[in-house]
């Protein structure tokens, strides 16, 4: 099947459709079923035995909450998740998602963080997703994005390889390929830039209506699978 990548601006249009009167979604609904999609991605490609320490980066909006709802999940899918959280907002919904892993025991790192990336056997990077803009990644997450271009760990990438310009692809300090990109809803147009082993669908949540009047078509998930792997 043919895929239509989506612009930052449809994007954005489709996720407040979505969360609208006309969707009827709540964010905390959308967030927890796009983060269950990255937590079955990671559950798909590594096996919790071999890669069961996940250092999940997790940003300051949303993208970041897609995070938070993974750890849990990997939680209990067996691996040893743990966050690295250095900008934690005051929003309610991100406080519960942290205390919801906190009472698992997953740690929440806020500094050192090369020194827990050493520690890992795999990173999601859910630290910016379609809102990210500007061509310099601002502390303090300009680290984590410099350490995503040097390590020789595997990285999974919620929606958008974070610092890759979300239609131009990698920019400036972001040139790092994943190994892993999870993309929700649809694909975002600097999906085509990504030449990793495993790219998935997530957020098995668009009403068919939506996406044929956005023009894309939502392809066949497999069971009760929520992701789907786009070759
Ligand atoms: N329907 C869906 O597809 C859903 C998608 N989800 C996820 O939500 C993100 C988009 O979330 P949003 O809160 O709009 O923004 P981001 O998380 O992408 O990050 C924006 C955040 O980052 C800051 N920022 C922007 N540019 C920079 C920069 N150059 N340097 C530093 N900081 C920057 C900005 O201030 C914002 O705070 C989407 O990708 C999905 O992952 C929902 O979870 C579920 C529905
Ligand atoms: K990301």
């Amino acid at each position: 099947m043919s895929f239509k990548f989506l612009s930052q601006k449809v994007a954005q249009l489709i996720d407040e459709e979505l969360m609208g009167a006309s969707g009827g979604f709540s964010v905390d609904q959308l967030m927890e079923l796009a983060g269950l999609s990255v937590a079955q991605a990671v559950q798909k490609t590594y096996n919790s035995e071999k890669y069961s320490r996940v250092l999940v980066c997790v940003g300051p909006g949303n993208n970041g909450g897609d995070g938070l709802v993974a750890a849990r999940h990997l939680y209990h899918f067996g691996y040893k998740p743990s966050l690295y959280y250095p900008k934690q907002p005051n929003k309610d919904l991100y406080q519960r998602l942290v205390k919801q892993c906190q009472n698992l025991g997953v740690p929440v790192y806020e500094s050192a963080f090369v020194s827990h990336l050493n520690e890992a056997d795999v990173v999601i990077d859910s630290v910016f997703g379609f809102s990210f803009h500007g061509n310099q990644v601002r502390e303090p997450f300009k680290e984590i994005v410099q350490a995503f271009q040097t390590t020789s760990l595997p990285i999974v990438s919620v929606d958008i390889p974070s610092g890759w310009d979300v239609e131009k692809g990698p920019s400036g300090e972001a040139t790092f390929q994943p190994d892993v990109l999870v993309s929700l809803t649809a694909p975002k147009i600097c999906a085509e830039f990504f030449k990793g082993k495993h790219h998935f669908l997530g957020g098995r949540f668009v009403p068919p209506l939506l996406a044929k009047k956005y023009g894309f078509q939502v392809p066949h998930f497999p069971g009760a699978d929520q992701v789907v792997e786009l070759n």
